[in-house]
């Protein structure tokens, strides 16, 4: 089956910044992906490219069937009421299922006839969303859907978007800063930092390939693969790659998925893509 999304060779940038360089990655159908890194890595960017907003400078990017886009500021007219919102939905959009929109938000206890400006954060992000499935896209590409809410809130955003995706043959991408809001819900990782693309994959797969160390200072790394190192006191901390190591001195478990991204994050240089065989290449 084709990618939901694709990207090869994809470089964007904004006058003579390059926002995004050489980043070749494949989502399969059916994922909900996390799109992770720094800030100013490139995420909005990336979506921006996959739903058409920003043209590539270089390389390409490719969706199969139609995208929907909840911008980081939940594009939403503060003065409608939601009714108003659907209807408004309903024009703008050819493949519209208003029965589906208006039981979404039935069965989330927002009422039609509020307006916008009176709903709580969690329920503008739910209205958002709705109003992007109900468009029924092929790929959802949300960017922070889960910015300034509280936990409950995020918690109810993902539970709902993963209902979708259960649905039906719905793909979804979203980026997050909060990396502990995606370990329930999304089963494929994509991190960017600086403009690169520095992991893609499936989550379990990633966490089955590394480990944790820890072990005193002086132990070897031999027969794994560093991807990053860290030292508190005498102890030295390592997320690497393959393994076990030789050195029967290490404490080895498998990382959390903060610990994966973070173990990247510390160390840009370092990358896990398909098809690579070597950390650092
Ligand atoms: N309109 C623009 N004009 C010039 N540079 C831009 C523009 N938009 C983004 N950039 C630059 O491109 C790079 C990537 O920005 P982008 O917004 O994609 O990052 P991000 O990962 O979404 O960041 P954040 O987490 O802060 O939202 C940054 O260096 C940013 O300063």
């Amino acid at each position: 089956m084709r990618p939901a999304l694709e990207t090869t060779g994809l470089g964007i940038r904004y006058r003579r910044t390059w926002a995004l360089r050489d980043c070749s990655l494949a989502v399969p159908t059916g994922r909900v992906a996390a799109l992770v890194g720094p800030n100013g890595a490139g995420k909005t960017t990336l979506m921006h490219a996959a739903v058409g907003l920003l043209r590539p400078a270089l390389g390409s990017v490719r969706v199969t069937g139609e995208a929907a886009f909840v911008a980081q500021d939940k594009p939403l007219y503060d003065s409608f009421t939601v009714a108003e919102m659907l209807a408004f939905g309903r024009r703008m959009n050819t493949r519209w299922d208003h029965a589906a929109a208006a039981d979404r938000l039935a069965g989330l206890g927002i009422p039609l006839s509020r307006k916008v400006r009176g709903l709580s954060g969690g329920q503008q992000a739910q209205v958002a969303v709705t109003l992007a499935l109900a468009s029924r896209p092929d790929l959802l590409v949300l960017d922070e859907p889960l910015a300034n809410l509280d936990p409950l809130a995020r918690h109810e955003v993902m539970r709902s978007i993963m209902g979708e995706v259960a649905g039906r043959e719905l793909t979804v991408l979203l980026s997050s800063h909060v990396v502990s809001d995606l370990e329930e819900t999304c089963d494929w990782l994509v991190v960017l930092n600086g403009g690169r693309l520095q992991v893609s994959g499936d989550i379990e797969d990633l966490l089955d390939r590394h480990l944790v160390l820890t072990g005193p200072e002086g132990a070897s790394a031999a027969g794994t693969q560093v991807v990053s190192a860290s030292r508190t006191g005498r102890q030295l901390g390592m997320l690497v790659r393959g393994g076990p190591p030789l050195d029967p001195r290490w404490q080895a478990r498998r990382p959390g998925l903060d610990e994966l991204v973070m173990g990247y994050l510390r160390s840009p240089e370092s990358a896990t893509l398909p098809g690579m065989t070597a950390v650092g290449a």
